[in-house]
């Protein structure tokens, strides 16, 4: 899908993010369209999940500005991000353990509740923040029709994104987080993002230490997402799942973003090949662990 045909869902501009001398993010921009499928690749450190950071409002940038459906984020919120219908998984996954795995997925619709937490707009002034939370206390003991109601298209919801994962997740829905494979643990946390309903996904290497066929099986269930025309950013460092799935790719060097275009454009490039996979033969040489992934062989079925 070309990006220039439709207005981008997603639009960054100019952000930068420095850790004292370190230029982890250096001026990136790009575009994502509506139902595309872009990945963003490059060496280790080269800024790709501070980017997804800043993007998803857990960082403030040092400038820049990312919009939704052409509306500006507040910078370093994340709560404007999760409301304007950005979700995110993360790079090391997080879940709570001691949570079901239904809740761990529930958790991420409390936010959009609202007859069950009524007054949220009164949380923002500390002497009336009592309030909103004394509502959903007693709306938690006593709840209304309305809130039942809410209650039971909740629960839908998290059937539904169980479901996706069929046998993995579906049948340990009761069960503590903390009983789970990694695999798992991942699988709860992009199915918590995808409860959310989002408007743009981005997983930072939701395949990261999963086996091959753990990651063919990620692969499979992003080209369902993709072809349901779910708007994806991935940040991957495995190339065949990026090559099979990608509309575009973008590759970052030094917080740069160094080239831009499709899977096959992105293999043949010059600048990448130095930077990225020159590089990476190079560590390989060395042995280096991380580097090895990129090598491994994943099937992805088509969309
Ligand atoms: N909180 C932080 N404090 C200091 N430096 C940081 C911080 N976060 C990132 N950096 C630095 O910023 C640079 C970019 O890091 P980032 O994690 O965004 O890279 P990456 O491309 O995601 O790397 P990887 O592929 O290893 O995950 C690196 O030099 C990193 O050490």
């Amino acid at each position: 899908m070309s990006e220039s045909l439709l207005d981008p869902v997603l639009a960054v501009r100019g952000l930068r993010k420095s850790f004292g001398g370190v230029h982890a993010v250096d001026g990136v921009e790009f575009s994502v369209a509506p139902g595309e499928f872009v990945s963003i690749i490059g060496p280790n450190g080269s800024g790709k999940t501070t980017t997804v950071n800043l993007i998803s409002g857990l960082l403030r940038p040092d400038a820049g500005t990312v919009e939704v459906a052409g509306q500006r984020l507040r910078s370093g919120s994340q709560e404007a991000a999760a409301g304007a219908g950005i979700a995110r998984t993360f790079q090391n996954g997080r879940v709570f353990g001691s949570l079901t795995v239904r809740e761990n997925v529930e958790i991420g619709l409390h936010t959009t509740l609202t007859t069950g937490r009524p007054w949220q707009s009164l949380a923002r002034f500390p002497l009336l923040r009592w309030l909103p939370l004394l509502a959903e206390t007693a709306l938690a003991l006593v709840p209304t029709p309305a809130v039942r109601a809410e209650r039971r298209a909740t629960d839908a919801l998290v059937d539904t994104q169980l479901a996706r994962f069929s046998e993995r997740l579906a049948p340990r829905a009761e069960n503590n987080a903390y009983t789970l494979s990694y695999a798992n643990r991942r699988r709860t946390e992009i199915a918590r993002a995808l409860a959310l309903r989002p408007t743009v996904l981005l997983l930072d290497e939701p395949a990261a230490g999963m086996n091959q066929t753990e990651t063919a099986e990620v692969g499979q269930q992003l080209a369902e997402l993709k072809a349901a025309g779910q708007t994806i950013v991935l940040v991957e460092h495995k190339l065949e799942l990026v090559n099979a799935l990608s509309d575009r790719v973008l590759v970052l060097d030094e917080g740069r973003v160094i080239a831009e275009g499709t899977p096959e454009q992105i293999q043949n490039d010059e600048r990448v090949i130095e930077a990225y996979l020159g590089r990476r033969r190079a560590r390989t040489r060395v042995g280096d662990a991380v580097a090895e992934t990129g090598t491994e062989k994943v099937t992805v079925g088509a969309d």
